[in-house]
């Protein structure tokens, strides 16, 4: 039991998990790169002592990819400027100062952006707190194992503490590593004033200015409200002031049935209050595999203190005041007719979130932004109101919309960094994995069944669909916590992995077997014959691939598997030393 986690509890036995250790991941050049998930502690122990042989290297490739002039010079204050120090600018910085750029990154607010001080990292640690509340008060599953918990209670402002002293840590790791790297941190907010140049400093008044070779524009999103709901903060919501756990109400209504529903609605629960959810939409989560959904609504709604409507609008939601409560009308989403009011204690606002995008100066290079975000192809680079790619302009995470989270906006960092450092690359967004951490956890990666289906009919190819349960795997059972499954989707016809969606303990981590699989472009026939640890969860996967049916070798499709990005990105570079090297004999 983590101390500072206020959960109070007398068990006869309860053991105690470990903390997650954050890791540095190996790049071929031998250098470790430090991304988002490594924003911990592993950043301060990145090896700079080997940069300085690559750094000449990665220069001489910058400046091929950028017409000639070797980066750090040809007038520039600076090879990268990124505007917004979330953890897409914070990995992007990461890897940029690791390929030798001289790199600033601009934050008006505090650095960490949404997912370290308003999103993932206070959140998971709320969710820390619910997941054991939920397990101890389940005396049904701690009597099976033989365990006794007496009474059980929290802290709500220890609680409360827990998450906020958390995300204050991880961002002055986030911040160190940066300094200690050698990352420019410039405080304002920034404004494009003109091709490659930033102007940065108070709102209304930036009166500092820089130029950079490159810019990426990292500036994330906040919440989105719909019209007609009135935020007070305290009795209507949303998410950047339910993570500090001012209240927890007895029955609050939660508007949306997304991420941020679902894991708010697992912690509302464990700490007691009963939930209603008001969807858009005629099934909650919509987002995710209907399969799974529905599987979800059984585990993780049905037998907990929730109820919701579903196809409705909240049109009008107004706070509690002179002793009335939350008002939310209710009106049905296709005809719009007023269908119900509903009065509670709170409402939490979870219907999306909006690109932060206003201020930046776009109108200034030609960019019109779409519902907010800036446009970009499948580099990161920014489109002109033309459709022209603006040269030297990037725009990455929630801000360009493509995939709204965390790694995402991260991965889509590096992979600018790799370009302006003269490697192409195109990060495969259906190799990205997401998780929704309730308990117990969703994950998925790739397609959906539906859109696996779309994409079969229109391009012709069949496909086919293989599950697991948790029932089935030793390691679950032994931890008492069988329900779920794991889902593959597949062409039985070359092996490749479409999509693969779980349901389950620790399904978060699982996941990546798969999303790796995918990134790798390693074929069912192949990973079918990996071999796993017993007993361990990653069984579930196992089973699932040893589980696809594929048509005989003879018949399957001869298009050989994409070559794994470590190998590209070891050719890619070799390339770029060669030509470097070339040309430095040249001159
Ligand atoms: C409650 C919640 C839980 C979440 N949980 C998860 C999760 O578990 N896993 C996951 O993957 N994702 C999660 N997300 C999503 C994740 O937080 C975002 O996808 C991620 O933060 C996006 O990163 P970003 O760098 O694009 O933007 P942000 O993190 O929003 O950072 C943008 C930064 O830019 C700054 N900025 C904006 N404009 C300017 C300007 N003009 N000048 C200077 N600075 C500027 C902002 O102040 C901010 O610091 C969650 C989100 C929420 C709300
Ligand atoms: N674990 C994670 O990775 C995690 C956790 C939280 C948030 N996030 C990210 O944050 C983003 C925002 O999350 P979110 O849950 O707010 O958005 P979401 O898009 O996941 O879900 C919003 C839901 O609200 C519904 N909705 C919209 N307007 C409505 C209205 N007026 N009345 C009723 N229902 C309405 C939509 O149909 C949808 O189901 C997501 O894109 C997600 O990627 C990720």
């Amino acid at each position: 039991m983590q101390s500072t986690a206020a959960v109070s509890v007398s068990a006869s036995a309860i053991t105690s998990g470990s903390g997650a250790r954050s890791e540095a991941a190996r790049r071929p050049g031998g250098l470790r790169v430090c991304g988002l998930r490594r924003e911990a502690l592993a950043c301060s122990s990145l090896r700079i002592s080997q940069a300085p042989a690559r750094l000449a290297v990665a220069r001489a490739a910058a400046a091929a990819a950028t017409n000639g002039a070797v980066a750090g010079s040809g007038g520039f204050d600076y090879d990268l400027v990124i505007i917004g120090a979330g953890v897409g600018g914070h990995g992007a910085a990461l890897h940029a100062v690791e390929e030798g750029l001289k790199t600033a990154i601009i934050e008006g607010d505090v650095v960490g952006g949404t997912c370290v001080n308003r999103g993932c990292v206070p959140s998971k640690a709320l969710l820390a707190v619910s997941g054991r509340m939920r397990e101890l008060h389940d005396e049904h599953h701690m009597k099976s194992m033989g365990l006794q918990v007496s009474s059980t209670g929290y802290d709500r402002q220890a609680v409360a503490d827990h998450a906020n002293n958390l995300a204050s840590k991880i961002r002055s790791n986030l911040t160190n590593s940066m300094k200690s790297l050698g990352v420019d941190i410039l405080t304002g907010v920034g404004t494009i004033v003109g091709k490659q140049r930033v102007r940065y400093g108070k709102v209304g008044f930036p009166d500092k200015e820089i130029t950079a070779r490159n810019i990426i524009i990292a500036t994330g999103s906040t919440p989105f409200v719909p019209k007609g709901i009135e935020i007070d903060g305290k009795t209507v919501f949303t998410s950047d002031h339910a993570l500090k756990l001012e209240s927890v109400p007895d029955w609050i209504a939660i508007v949306g049935s997304g991420y941020i529903g679902l894991e708010f609605s697992d912690v509302y629960t464990a700490l007691g209050s009963e939930v209603t959810f008001v969807e858009a939409l005629d099934q909650l989560m919509p987002g995710f595999d209907p399969e799974i959904a529905k599987l979800a609504q059984r585990v993780l709604i049905n037998p907990r203190k929730i109820d919701y409507h579903t196809g409705v609008f909240a049109s009008k939601i107004t706070p509690a005041k002179d002793g009335k409560p939350v008002l939310i009308e209710l009106i049905d989403a296709k005809t719009k007719e007023h269908k119900e009011t509903l009065e509670v204690d709170a409402a939490l606002i979870a219907t999306g979130r909006a690109p932060f995008t206003k201020g930046l100066g776009l109108e200034n290079i030609n960019v019109v932004t779409q519902r907010g975000f800036v446009p970009v192809d499948e580099r990161m680079r920014v489109m002109d109101a033309d459709g022209n790619v603006v040269p030297n302009l990037f725009c990455i995470g929630d801000a360009n919309g493509k995939l709204m989270l965390a790694h995402a906006a991260s991965a889509q960092g590096i992979s600018v960094v790799e370009q302006i450092s003269g490697r192409d690359h195109i990060l495969n967004h259906l190799s990205i994995p997401a998780a929704c951490f309730t308990h117990p956890e969703i994950s998925m990666v790739g397609l959906t069944e539906p859109q696996a289906r779309e994409k079969a009919d229109k391009e012709g190819f069949e496909i086919s669909v293989v599950k697991t349960s948790f029932k089935a795997n030793t390691k679950a059972l032994a931890e008492n916590e069988g329900d779920g499954i794991a889902k593959l989707i597949y062409r039985p016809d070359t092996g490749e992995i479409l999509g693969v969606h779980i349901l389950g303990l620790h399904a978060a981590d699982l996941i990546h077997e798969a999303s790796n699989a995918i990134a790798l472009g390693t074929r069912l026939q192949d990973i079918k014959f990996a071999v796993h640890a017993h007993p361990t969860l990653s069984e579930v996967l196992d089973e699932l691939f040893k589980a696809a049916k594929l048509q005989p070798r003879e018949e399957r499709g001869s298009k050989p598997s994409q070559p794994p990005q470590p190998l590209l990105k070891a050719l890619s570079f070799i390339t770029a030393l060669l030509s470097s090297s070339i040309r430095d004999r040249q001159r």
